[in-house]
């Protein structure tokens, strides 16, 4: 891929750039925009962070995150000194005012250097507590109030529940525009998911039947092989609900079930994804009893290996009732799909890591075909693979050769594997680009993450006071909780699963 459309000059000044998220996701985003030609000429990548480096041992770091978390591997030495001749480390503290005065003097340097006036990207790679302190202080040394110039890119999680989202959307916009906020959600980067919107809007043939008429039900279903990991410390105080559901999973959702918007603008397909949240239907009490699941996971095997259970993972309450694993009914009520379930779930250390969309379309009205297995029947489906694979395939039944007539499904599929031959851009390099260009399409507007709070609000809430959940629930390398089974059986259906592969099987 290499672009031909450049950006104007450009500061990044990365808050938290000595941190985790810098080093694994934006860094080697920003590196292979610059292998990819998408950098302007004049840019800048200025480090914040209080440990004691100094430009080259920072660039050092930088490197060694290149080369192990790079989609395309290790950096290639003369592409690195290339890039590395942009990258800065300033030591400063967030809270310390005096240390902003010194950005800004960063910043004029370069200005007074450069061919034109720089976009500054004030990326908040921190934790969430440090997000208003940022934000107030660069107010302070005017590095927030031109609203053609800066940009404020906030990480999740955005809030703890609807009261702090609400103050910190408060905070940001008095002091910054709505058109300067850029509020991530990583899962609208990622290719499989913009092409939702390809796939439902460029495409004549699947608007007339997605609606109640045609679709029955639909899953949205993100599982994952991996434990919390060295997060242990955030998961615990926020649990999958808040983790995945609120954010990644609810923004899917919307894509997959938004009206058609009338043209490609961020605010016309932000209002038309926001209408879908204002529809769901509000969880009572009767709701959260029967149509939520929660689990934990407790110690198995994966691979062979010995995995420990939550309660055992460094940073985590031994006596924790946060949940790993949720799974939940929706509703959206509105005339495209009333009374058409939505399931969702998410876990962690589940058996597959897997992040999946399937529609389930409505049975014929009337089968001529005598005697078939119900082995052999399945309804319509169209499974939409975000993850590890990139795919969609269509199921629909067909003849099995042979001189009767039995049926099975078979699949129609575009798999991005054998289709395209350019790489595909990790979410980040999507994302950061779209902060570079000034496209918000792909970011949360305020409104969206207060509605989606407020959504799942009383969830959270029901979970909370309910402290006598009998957890752990599942074993590690399961597909969680039996009662997640239940939710959906209930109404006839399974949960589905991809097929593993030869080369993922254990
Ligand atoms: N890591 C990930 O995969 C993901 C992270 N996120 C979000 O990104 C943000 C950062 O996460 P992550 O990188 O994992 O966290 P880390 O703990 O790895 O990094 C935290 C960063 O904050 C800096 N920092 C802490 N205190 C101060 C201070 N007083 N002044 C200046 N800098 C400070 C640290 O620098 P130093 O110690 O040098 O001061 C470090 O660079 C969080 O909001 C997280 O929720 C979101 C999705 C995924
Ligand atoms: O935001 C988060 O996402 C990751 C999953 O992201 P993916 O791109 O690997 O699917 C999840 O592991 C993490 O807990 C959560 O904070």
């Amino acid at each position: 891929m290499k672009a031909n459309i450049k950006s104007k000059p450009t500061i990044f000044m990365i808050f938290g750039g000595t941190g985790d998220l810098a080093e694994r996701k934006l860094i080697p985003a920003l590196y292979h925009l610059f292998l990819d030609s998408y950098m302007p000429k004049e840019f800048a990548i200025i480090g914040l962070g209080r440990t004691d480096y100094n430009d080259d041992s920072f660039k050092k770091l930088l490197l060694g995150g290149i080369n192990k978390f790079s989609r395309s591997g290790k950096a290639e030495k003369d592409k690195w000194e290339d890039f590395s001749k942009h990258i800065t480390y300033l030591k400063s503290d967030v809270n310390n005012e005096a240390d902003y005065k010194k950005m800004s003097s960063l910043i004029d340097g370069f200005e007074k250097e450069w061919s034109e006036t720089p976009i500054i990207i004030h990326y908040l790679a921190v934790a969430p507590n440090f997000f208003p302190i940022i934000a107030s202080n660069l107010a302070k040394v005017k590095l927030a109030d031109d609203c053609d110039r800066t940009r404020i890119v906030i990480e999740k999680p955005f809030g703890h529940d609807l009261q702090s989202a609400k103050e910190l959307n408060v905070l940001l916009k008095g002091i910054f525009a709505e058109n300067q906020i850029y509020r991530i959600d990583h899962y609208l980067g990622k290719e499989t998911v913009q092409n939702m919107l390809a796939f439902r809007f460029a495409n004549a043939l699947f608007e007339p039947i997605w609606n109640r008429n045609y679709i029955e039900h639909v899953q949205i279903s993100v599982t994952e092989d991996i434990g919390v990991e060295d997060r242990g410390g955030y998961y615990d105080g926020s649990g999958a609900l808040r983790d995945m559901v609120q954010n990644h999973i609810l923004q899917v959702l919307c894509l997959v079930a938004m009206e058609p918007p009338v043209n490609f603008d961020a605010e016309e397909i932000r209002n038309r994804k926001v209408d879908v949240l204002r529809a769901m239907r509000q969880f009572g009490p009767d709701e959260i009893r029967f149509n939520t699941v929660r689990g934990q996971y407790s110690e198995g095997w994966v691979k062979g290996e010995k995995v420990e259970g939550y309660r055992d993972e460094e940073g985590v309450d031994p006596e924790s009732n946060t949940e790993t694993f949720a799974a939940l009914k929706f509703f959206i009520d509105n005339w495209r799909w009333q009374n058409v379930p939505f399931y969702v779930r998410t876990g962690k250390r589940m058996h597959q890591k897997a992040s999946i969309i399937s529609i389930q379309f409505k049975d014929v009205p009337h089968l001529i075909f005598p005697n078939q297995s119900s082995e052999s029947w399945q309804q319509n489906r169209l499974i939409i693979s975000i993850q590890p694979e990139m795919s969609i395939r269509l199921q629909v039944q067909a003849k099995r050769p042979g001189l009767d007539m039995t049926l099975n499904p078979v699949d129609m599929v575009f798999n991005y594997d054998g289709t395209y031959e350019n790489e595909t851009p990790e979410a980040y390099e999507t994302l950061l680009l779209d902060a570079m260009k000034g496209d918000q399409t792909l970011f949360m507007r305020g409104d969206q993450v207060e509605t989606a709070w407020d959504l799942i609000m009383p969830v959270l809430e029901s979970w909370e006071s309910k402290k006598s959940i009998s957890f752990p629930n599942y074993s590690a390398d399961s597909w969680g909780p039996e009662t997640a089974e239940a939710l959906i059986a209930k109404d006839g259906f399974h949960w589905f699963t991809m097929p593993i592969k030869k080369a993922d099987k254990k």
